[in-house]
């Protein structure tokens, strides 16, 4: 696993070192300190030397300002290697998911994304900042401290043969417990998320519908078993402290008995002593020292198996091994006998043998009832999801054996659900093409019938949108996308329900425009309306994932029972989904 993490780490690998050689000295000058303390009582003071005990006293306050400053040092340089691989890591991660296909994201849910981009990060920082010092200095102080505390009285040492082996099954026991804890509460930190990210994005709706009362529930609930989790995790991890105490105080005690009696004797020295029980907290506080890195080792195993996943993640769509550097020529499209299903190992196709033929330049429309497969068949065309069976051609060639950028930047799709990011609406409509003109954005606005909001707004192009899009309608909202992407100039454009919010007068100019204007451009229209579709070069009608009928309105008109069904519901006035 280590191994999985070092690249993440090479850059910042010399503050890595730097840190380590400081705590390491840190702790032998610190070990230093009790052996200078012993002269100063059993030679000094027992000699009533004055002179001896100053010098002697200037020379540990000096080991103490150098354990000081290596002190400083050690967190300074630790901390540059850890917040550099947090910043390391959460970029490998965030660059990877931008390789993420919708069913890789599915996979993790979003909320789980975020959690495993900030939170595990910071969980793996920690450990790099604060356990790298640690496990340096833990085992130094440990080691060192037992030989000098040997050298001082073997025979006094002989209590730690009772309280180390004590110490460390104490920690053992605990440790093993903890470990399945932390992966748990991370889980339960993802639901958390997931639950706090729903009720932001949805704010509109949690406040019109008035479900406050409910996500305050929900909320209570995720938060509750967070708390829960964290009490189990933390609850372990917290025991670790008293038993450590109880440890070290039962081996002082021990030690003041037992060598209280050696000094009484004569056997030992009252300076030795002090110094021997120094080290003694020495081993102890090292001891628990490396409890605390394991401890956090353990938590950090969690975190890392999690980004782990995230890093070694397969996109599901990649380009095609063999670069053909294939263009789109023309915005012909064919589905040959295609079936898709969503989950590999779900029984039913969500498309069952979809056959289809449009020509370059083609209106096509789409309807059928909600659930059956509407979004599910337009979005194969630039590959948001590959098929399962069958093939797909755009513009003579397997949709798979183009770069997707060359795909998707020739297939542009309008989403039920689009999305507007902060910024003006000029910025926004760029994205569509970053070198877009004026007029070429004007030109594009017009043919969405955006043109007429915009130039309504105080500043035009230069209103700032907030996130989202929140400060404009659903109707201008979906105008700006439509815009945003006949700006692509793309050979086949996809308006998925993309003018449910527009009113009927501005959907049929919004039609007339993109016939007129657009005309080598094929349009494949998904809508409720059959107005909306009606005057289209072929209307597909699809019904649970199979093409029900295939036709022009009038032909369908005669043909498809679904389809007539439609049309006189819709002429009641009645919806289609009623
Ligand atoms: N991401 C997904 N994972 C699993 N199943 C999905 C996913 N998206 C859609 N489905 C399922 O696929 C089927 C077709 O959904 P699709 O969104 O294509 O329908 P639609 O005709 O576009 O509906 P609407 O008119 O409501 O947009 C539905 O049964 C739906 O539950």
């Amino acid at each position: 696993m280590i191994k999985k993490f070092m690249p993440y780490i090479t850059k910042y690998k010399k503050a890595m070192y730097l840190g380590a050689f400081c705590a390491g000295l840190e702790a032998i000058f610190e070990l230093l300190i009790p052996l200078v303390m012993s002269y100063i009582v059993d030679v000094g003071i027992q000699n009533k030397d004055i002179a001896y005990t100053i010098k002697l006293g200037i020379f540990m306050i000096l080991l103490a300002l150098i354990a000081l400053a290596l002190g400083i040092g050690a967190a300074r340089f630790s901390a540059v290697a850890g917040q550099g691989f947090g910043a390391e890591l959460r970029k490998a991660e965030f660059y990877k998911i931008q390789e993420y296909s919708f069913k890789n994201i599915e996979k993790f849910s979003t909320s789980s994304l975020i959690t495993r981009l900030t939170g595990d990060v910071n969980i793996m920082q920690m450990s790099v900042t604060i356990g790298m010092r640690l496990l340096v200095r833990a085992p130094i102080m440990l080691i060192c401290a037992l030989i000098l505390a040997i050298s001082i009285n073997a025979k006094l040492a002989l209590v730690f043969t009772v309280s180390i082996p004590v110490l460390l099954i104490c920690v053992y026991f605990i440790l093993s417990k903890a470990r399945s804890s932390f992966t748990y509460l991370q889980e339960k930190i993802d639901g958390m998320n997931i639950t706090v990210q729903e009720n932001l994005i949805g704010i509109r709706v949690v406040k019109s519908f008035v479900r406050q009362n409910l996500e305050k529930k929900k909320f209570k609930k995720s938060n509750e078993e967070l708390k829960e989790a964290a009490e189990r995790a933390f609850g372990l991890v917290v025991l670790n402290m008293p038993i450590m105490q109880l440890v070290m105080f039962s081996t002082i005690i021990a030690i003041l008995w037992f060598g209280g009696n050696m000094v009484y004797f004569g056997t030992f020295q009252v300076g030795k002593l002090t110094s021997f029980i120094t080290y003694v907290s020495q081993i102890l506080m090292s001891l628990m020292m490396l409890s605390m890195i394991f401890m956090m080792l353990s938590r950090s195993i969690a975190s890392a198996n999690r980004i782990i996943e995230v890093l070694e993640e397969e996109p599901d769509i990649v380009d095609h091994k063999e670069h053909h550097g294939y263009q789109v020529e023309n915005g012909d499209v064919v589905f040959d006998h295609v079936s898709f299903k969503y989950e590999e190992d779900s029984e039913e196709y969500n498309l069952q043998n979809i056959n289809l033929n449009i020509k370059s330049g083609q209106t096509v429309g789409i309807i059928g009832a909600t659930g059956s497969g509407k979004t599910t068949l337009v979005q194969l065309i630039p590959r948001l999801y590959d098929v399962t069976e069958g093939s797909i051609y755009v513009g003579g060639h397997d949709v798979r054996e183009y770069d997707l950028k060359t795909l998707r930047d020739a297939v542009a799709m309008v989403l039920q659900k689009n999305t507007l990011f902060s910024g003006t609406i000029q910025e926004n409509l760029k994205w569509g093409n970053e070198n877009a003109t004026d007029e070429e954005i004007e030109a594009a606005s017009k043919i969405a019938c955006a043109d007429e909001f915009i130039n309504r707004l105080p500043d035009g192009y230069d209103t700032m949108l907030e996130q989202g899009g929140s400060n404009v309608s659903g109707g201008q909202k979906q105008r700006l996308t439509l815009a945003r992407a006949i700006l692509k100039n793309p050979k086949v454009l996809i308006l998925d329900d993309s003018t449910s919010a527009v009113d009927t007068a501005t959907d049929a100019k919004i039609r007339q425009a993109l016939r007129e204007d657009l005309k080598d451009t094929t349009k494949i229209i998904i809508a409720q309306r059959i107005s909306s579709i009606s005057d289209a070069d072929q209307i597909v009608v699809l019904e649970e994932g199979k093409i029900s009928a295939i036709g022009t309105h009038e032909e369908l008109m005669k043909t498809s029972e679904i389809y007539q069904d439609v049309y006189q519901s819709q002429q009641k006035g009645v919806d289609f989904d009623a």
